[in-house]
Formats: structure tokens, C-alpha cells, sequence
């Protein structure tokens, strides 16, 4: 980009510079109640990899996550990867399809799933988040025990479908990401698992986990008060593919009614949001990780954006309906 370095600097008049500065000053102080409330409390953050597609979307990312930090939040990252497992995958000539929402996931493809969420994309949020300082710790599902997983399937048109290696989380043991939040730092995790047999001995095979359905389960181990997952539309729209209706609120019991209904991509990631209500975090959101510092203004805004899941029996107080 060319700039004119002779051109006058633009002049405001001393009112419009009082206006801006109140109005940036109104976005500080409507974040102080959420500020408080969450000071202390966990969340997790899926990061997905459609929503991953710019540098700048990647830096911003990074910010909001070091925000979150210094604010006092506890944020965790869990991170998908499709489209890179995608791209390494056709650059090795290796074919893959999805069914309901998931990979169909054989041996050879399995190695290239794992290299890419731990080696690449897990490294690359690190690095980025470390930009700011020496925060992130990365990890994977098989490490220090953290998810034990078993073989799940899917159900397409009411029909049983084998997807090779891929697992559901059967079990979370957060003590690993409990450590390296009380070491101040934070944790970002990639969505692989060891699979564990029917007699509870690891199989010594490793399988591939959803993204949206690993963030949950950790979410919930955790005690997560928030599961935000960032992806690359702007929320759950009830009359896909128009996009005329976003939802931007239902409740737990509105989601299991509308589960069966919905496609591909949305299927894990509102199965997620709902398995993370039911199991105790307070608020799941699905939220447009296309426009930078989304998951900012989910956070401290009182109108919120996206589409959250909030439990059945909640009653928010007034003012904090859209929290
Ligand atoms: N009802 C719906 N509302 C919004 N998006 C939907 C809906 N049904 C299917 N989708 C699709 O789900 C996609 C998001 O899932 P996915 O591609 O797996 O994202 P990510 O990589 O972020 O996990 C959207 O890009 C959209 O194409
Ligand atoms: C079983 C399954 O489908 N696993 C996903 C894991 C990565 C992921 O979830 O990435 P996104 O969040 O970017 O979709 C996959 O192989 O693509």
C-alpha cells in the first residue's frame, strides 16, 4: 500500500475527538461487569480451521486470547485443522471424505491428521500467542492422559456408518491443562486421542477427534463457564442455507429437538455445544471467527454475537439475558 507522505494528516475537530474517545471509553466500561465475573473462571476457545484462513484473522485471534489472559480469564484453546489436513492430504495424493460431519479416517490418513493438527497447526498458535509472550504451552489429546477415546461411527440416513479411526472422548483427565493454567500460561491442545479398549488398556492406536467434540468434553472437565467455537459463518441459521434467521439464543432443550435436522458441519459442532451444557458450563456459543475480535465482543458485550446455548432451567438475571 502507497502513502502519500506530503499529504496533510487528517484534522479532527476537537468535538469529534471528545465523541471518539468517549465512545471507546463506553466499551471499556460496559466490559467491566463481565470482566469481573469472569476473572478466574475457565474457558475454552475452539478455534476451527475454516475460520483460521487469513493471517490477520490468525493475529487477531492471538490477541483476544492474550486479552483474555491479562483480564484474568483462564482461556484454554483447543484447535481444529480440516482444511490443512485437507490440503496435506491432496498433496499427498491421499483421498478423504466426510459422513455427518466427520473424516472417514484410515491408517494412512490418520498419520496425516495427527502430524498436521499437532506438528503444524497446534505450533502455528503457539507461536503466534507467544508473539505476545511466553504464554502457550501446545499439546495433544495422548498427552499426560489428557483424553481417552473409543471408536464412534455415524448415523447417516438412519444407517450405521464405519469412519475407521475415528473416536469419540470417553474420558478427560485435565490435571496436565490444570498445571500449565496455574503456571500462568496457556493451553492449546490438538484433538487427537489414544484409543482405550473395551478391558480400559490403551489399543495403541490414536484416533481422530472432532475438534468441536474434544473442546466440549474438556470444557466440561474443566468446569468451564464458557465454550466459545469460532468458525466460519456467523452462527447457527434456523433456515440453512438462505442464512435470512441466525439464532442468536435457544436453550438446550431447543437444540436436541433441532439436532436431527441439521448438516454436515453444524451436526458435531451443536451436538458439542449441547453435550457441554448438559454437562455443567454455563454458555456455549458458536461465533464468526471471520470477523477479527469476535470472541472479544462475546465476551464483555452485554448483546453478544453468535448464537449461544444456554441451559434449560436458566434464568439470567435482568440485564445479563444475553451474557
Ligand atoms: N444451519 C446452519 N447454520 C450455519 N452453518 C451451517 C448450517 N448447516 C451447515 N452449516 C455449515 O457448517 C459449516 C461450519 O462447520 P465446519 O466447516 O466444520 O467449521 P469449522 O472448520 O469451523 O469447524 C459452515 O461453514 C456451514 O457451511
Ligand atoms: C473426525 C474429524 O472429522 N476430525 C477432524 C479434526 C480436525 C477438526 O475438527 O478441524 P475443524 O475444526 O477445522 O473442522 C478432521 O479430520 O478434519
Amino acid at each position: 500500500m502507497s502513502e502519500n507522505p506530503t499529504a496533510a494528516p487528517p484534522v479532527l475537530s476537537t468535538a469529534d475527538r471528545l465523541e471518539r474517545a468517549a465512545s471507546k471509553a463506553e466499551v471499556l466500561v460496559e466490559a467491566l461487569p463481565w470482566i469481573r465475573r469472569f476473572a478466574g473462571t475457565t474457558m475454552v476457545i475452539k478455534y476451527g480451521g475454516n475460520a483460521m484462513v487469513s493471517e490477520e484473522l490468525r493475529a487477531a485471534f492471538a490477541e483476544d486470547v492474550v486479552f483474555l489472559h491479562h483480564v484474568g480469564v483462564h482461556p484454554v484453546v483447543v484447535h481444529g485443522g480440516g482444511p490443512q489436513i485437507n490440503a496435506m492430504l491432496d498433496r499427498l495424493g491421499i483421498s478423504s471424505e466426510f459422513r455427518g460431519g466427520l473424516r472417514v479416517t484410515t491408517p494412512e490418513a490418520m498419520e496425516v491428521v495427527r502430524m498436521v493438527l499437532t506438528g503444524q497447526v497446534g505450533r502455528e498458535l503457539v507461536g503466534l500467542i507467544n508473539s505476545h509472550g511466553p504464554y502457550a504451552v501446545g499439546s495433544s489429546g495422548e498427552d499426560a492422559g489428557l483424553f481417552r477415546a473409543r471408536r464412534t461411527g455415524a448415523v447417516v440416513d438412519g444407517v450405521e456408518v464405519d469412519l475407521g479411526l475415528v473416536g469419540e472422548v470417553t474420558g478427560v483427565n485435565p490435571a496436565a491443562i490444570r498445571d500449565v493454567i496455574d503456571a500462568g500460561r496457556i493451553p492449546v491442545v490438538s484433538s487427537v486421542a489414544p484409543e482405550i479398549g473395551p478391558d480400559g488398556d490403551p489399543t495403541g492406536h490414536v484416533l481422530n477427534v472432532n475438534a468441536d467434540t474434544a473442546a466440549a468434553a474438556l470444557a466440561a472437565a474443566l468446569g468451564a463457564t464458557k465454550l466459545v467455537l469460532l468458525t466460519d459463518v456467523e452462527g447457527l441459521y434456523a433456515d440453512w442455507p438462505d442464512r435470512g434467521s441466525l439464532i442468536s439464543s435457544l436453550t438446550a432443550g431447543q437444540l436436541r429437538a433441532l439436532l436431527p435436522s441439521l448438516a454436515s458441519g453444524m451436526i458435531p459442532k451443536m451436538a458439542a455445544c449441547l453435550d457441554a451444557v448438559e454437562a455443567g458450563v454455563q454458555r456455549a456459543h458458536v461465533v464468526d471467527g471471520r470477523r477479527p475480535h469476535s470472541m472479544l465482543l462475546e465476551v464483555f458485550t452485554s448483546a453478544g454475537v453468535g448464537t449461544q446455548v444456554v441451559p434449560d432451567d436458566d434464568a439470567p438475571a435482568p440485564g445479563q439475558e444475553d451474557a
